[in-house]
């Protein structure tokens, strides 16, 4: 008979009969949710551990009888626990339910008065561990300069199965795709306003998955909207096959089952999130006949993505813009990283206009292809203004030059040829120069995450967009000839903006805080006509981001600040944008009186940011009772290029530093209690995590790191990014020193710059949630570090999750890592 049993305090230490007690620590047990195996009939043994010992009285003093009415619980948990675990779990699923806007779309109104807007929603559903999209459209009008009407629609509609919507340029059409799980055809469908009007089937021989990841993606409708270009994978390479007879000349079909193919060649993938994906590939469909035919001329080494159609041109041919990135000298992992080089191309498109005057495709005889970027490292997200006279596209060449995964961006423009003779030597004019060093309210620089697929104002010069101002998310407005660029979202608000859409020249956007769901806010120019540059935000009422009363409350018993943090040692500052102060978000109770225990939380990259907005597991942890100090450490996004490349070089040491720093400032500002800190991060923010409990032993009570780099001299020889780990922890010439045959000095050199160079003196039990899957910083890196702990003595708690990747964000895994986090930490700061 096998039994599990999780027991809760007791106090003395008798004898047992007939039962075996064997206990384990993490990873499947960890104490103090002990779990003790009793196996019948064989002898006790115990290993003497102090801590524990209070725990097994239960089970020396109890009969087998009784013990076979102890109620089972889960590993890990304890009946002590176990009301605190359901109150949590119930509270954590309250804030997951929140439901959240990917993308939103404007069409004018049949009665050309106001507009309709179709919002893209996606809520996670904890049960199917998915994600659930659907769809909520509302009429737009607007009734006076202060006020605007939505009017929603009753329900939202469940968008089953998939992968990408496209409306047309005119709102008439909407081509919505639905990718295969195996290997059946991608199916197409095209719908007008009332009813499904082609549906077409692509075969896995013209092209597998079409690819909906937000990088490589690309979807465009040409200007009469006969054809859609789009990305998709290559079909499958054709694969050596074999019968009876050995090798088989010809290609055999996939289910015969007197002969088997080979595995052929490897073919280098890019890296975390893109495992098993093929090359992407361009296409175009003609939607009337469902003809598609591959664009051809790219070059086999070219990947493809985030394809337009250039502008037409009477009497010449159509051209389409797309971004290549070349596999040269191998692919490195490219999610997070923008440092891989790219460039723009024009293509002719494979279309001819036949003689009934009806656009159709035809295989063109190899055209050229025109590199229209040759001069700059980077160029992407391709956007060409209304008129077709410039092609507007954003450039990562900082992050390329230096090798930082990310940096700042710049604005670019090319002046479009109005002949249609396109050329590779075309100008590029810089509209958004990087910026290195602010000064103090102005621009620190551009940092975009996406642009809108129609991001211009009615003047066909302005466009609208979101990017980074040090901690927070901001609305800009740029005009693309003088390079003027206004901060639109209100300067005063510590919120962050994200625009949504246009309607019109009004901006459709969300604004949220940590304290604070996202909430619809429409702007619009104040005074068009005298070119003032004021905007007014209207408050938009929406039934999308609706939660519990308990959510609400307990959001609105809080409060949020940004706190800015002098550097330490200015004069170690090579850069004036170094010596500059870092921010940190804090976020407490409206009561905290500086004993409510803190969670310093570290983001990871470390070239990315934390912001203001709403994040549904920081609200929870702030919830059940702890402080946030949300470090932007420098060599964040969001603070210019000099505070950003002083840190590579320094990894493990300016920013433990800087971290520390903004510990000590919360605490002498009395807003922290120093005997209750603990520390949270992810991969970089991991490897600070672990960094800090190594450095700073007495400093924090408990830890909990999700994929930390640990080891950057294992990473190294296994992660989709080597190139990072030279680069962070050599700084500048990490580019050039980068092998994929480290030296033993290179090893030792990534050693002593890793966490695990500091492990002896670790104190702080630590929780480590680990994505099995992760390609990006591989499960050995924080596995490694966990048992080095646990042979030391110290605390740990591993939950690894088998299907999760590196950002571990799966809806029940997420939801299982940051329940166990607030579980963990309230261990050990009661
Ligand atoms: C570039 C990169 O992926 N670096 C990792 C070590 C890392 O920190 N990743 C970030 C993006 C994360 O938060 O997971």
């Amino acid at each position: 008979m096998n039994r599990t049993l999780a027991l809760a305090s007791f106090h003395s230490v008798s004898t047992i009969s007939n039962w075996s007690v064997t206990l384990a620590t993490a990873p499947r047990l960890s104490p103090p949710f002990l779990s003790i195996q009793l196996r019948r009939p064989s002898l006790f043994h115990l290993t003497p551990i102090s801590h524990y010992t209070k725990k097994l009285s239960a089970v020396l003093a109890m009969d087998s009888s009784k013990a076979c009415s102890v109620k089972e619980l889960p590993v890990g948990l304890d009946e002590a626990t176990e009301e605190e675990y359901a109150s949590q779990s119930k509270l954590l699923q309250e804030f997951t339910s929140i439901s959240s806007i990917d993308k939103a779309w404007i069409f004018k109104s049949d009665s050309g008065i106001g507009s309709q807007a179709m919002f893209s929603i996606s809520q996670p559903n904890l049960l199917a561990n998915k994600k659930r999209k659907f769809m909520l459209s509302s009429s737009i009008s607007k009734e006076s300069i202060n006020n605007v009407n939505f009017q929603w629609a009753p329900f939202p509609i469940e968008m089953t199965g998939v992968s990408l919507f496209a409306p047309s340029p005119s709102g008439s059409k909407l081509l919505v795709i639905r990718n295969p799980e195996n290997e059946s055809p991608s199916q197409f469908e095209i719908w007008s306003s009332s009813q499904l009007e082609k549906e077409f089937m692509i075969s896995q021989s013209v092209h597998g998955s079409v690819y909906a990841d937000g990088w490589f993606e690309g979807i465009s409708w040409n200007s009469d909207e006969s054809l859609i270009a789009y990305v998709a994978e290559e079909p499958s390479p054709s694969k050596p096959s074999f019968d009876d007879q050995g090798y088989r000349k010809g290609a055999i079909k996939d289910k015969e089952c007197s002969s088997w193919k080979a595995q052929g060649d490897w073919e280098e993938e890019w890296g975390e999130c893109y495992a098993g994906k093929r090359q992407p590939a361009l296409f175009v469909i003609n939607v009337n006949s469902g003809k598609v035919e591959a664009v051809k001329g790219i070059a086999k080494s070219l990947s493809v993505g985030q394809v337009v159609w250039a502008p037409q041109v009477e009497g010449t041919e159509q051209y389409l813009v797309f971004v290549g990135w070349s596999a040269d000298p191998r692919k490195l992992g490219i999610k997070y990283c923008y440092n891989r080089p790219c460039a723009l191309y024009a293509v002719k498109a494979p279309l001819y206009k036949s003689e009934a005057a009806e656009f159709d495709l035809k295989s063109t005889e190899e055209s050229t292809v025109v590199n229209l970027t040759q001069s700059i490292s980077s160029a992407f997200f391709p956007q060409f203004s209304p008129d077709g006279k410039f092609l507007m596209f954003l450039s990562a060449k900082a992050s390329v030059d230096s090798g930082a995964h990310s940096a700042t961006d710049s604005l670019q423009r090319i002046d479009w040829p109005t002949g249609g003779k396109l050329c590779s030597s075309t100008k590029i004019i810089d509209v958004i120069p990087i910026v290195n060093c602010a000064e103090d309210g102005h621009l620190p620089g551009l940092y975009c995450s996406s642009f809108l697929s129609k991001p211009w104002l009615s003047d066909g010069c302005t466009m609208i967009l979101s990017s980074y101002w040090h901690s927070c998310e901001v609305i800009l407005s740029v005009n693309v000839i003088s390079g003027k660029v206004l901060r639109i979202s209100p300067a005063d608000s510590d919120f962050s903006w994200n625009v949504l859409t246009l309607d019109g020249d009004n901006v459709i956007a969300v604004c949220s805080s940590p304290i604070d769901v996202p909430q619809i806010k429409y702007g619009c120019l104040v005074d068009k006509a005298n070119n003032s540059t004021g905007w007014r935000w209207l408050n938009v009422s929406s039934p999308i981001f609706r939660c519990s009363e308990k959510v609400m409350s307990l959001l609105s018993s809080h409060q949020f600040s940004i706190l800015q943090i002098p550097v330490k040692d200015v004069s170690d500052c090579l850069t004036k944008g170094a010596a500059k102060p870092f921010e940190a978000i804090f976020v407490s109770s409206k009561k905290n009186d500086g004993t409510d225990p803190l969670i310093v939380m570290l983001h990871g990259g470390p070239h990315s940011v934390s912001l203001s907005s709403f994040s549904k597991s920081s609200a929870f942890l702030s919830s059940i009772g702890y402080s946030l100090l949300i470090v932007n450490y420098r060599g964040s996004l969001g603070f210019g290029e000099e505070a950003l490349q002083s840190l590579p070089g320094k990894i493990g040491s300016q920013d433990v530093n800087d971290v520390l720093t903004a510990i000590d400032y919360v605490i002498e500002k009395g807003l922290a209690n120093p005997s209750k800190i603990t520390v949270l991060g992810g991969s970089h923010g991991g490897f600070l995590t672990t960094h800090l409990i190594g450095q700073a032993p007495d400093k924090f009570v408990a830890a909990a790191v999700r994929n930390p780099v640990c080891n950057l001299s294992s990473m190294v020889g296994i992660t989709d990014i080597p190139d990072w780990c030279y680069v962070e922890s050599y700084g500048s010439n990490g580019k050039s020193i980068y092998t994929e045959a480290p030296s033993a000095e290179h090893l030792t050199h990534l050693y002593n710059k890793s966490p695990i160079s500091h492990i002896s003196k670790v104190k702080a039990p630590t929780l480590f949630l680990l994505g099995a899957q992760d390609l990006r910083v591989p499960v050995s890196n924080g596995l490694q570090y966990s048992r080095a702990l646990k042979e030391r003595g110290v605390e740990t708690k591993v939950i690894m999750f088998p299907n999760d990747i590196h950002a571990i964000e799966r809806p029940q895994s997420d939801f299982e890592s940051f329940l166990n986090i607030g579980m963990w930490f309230k261990r050990y700061c009661q």
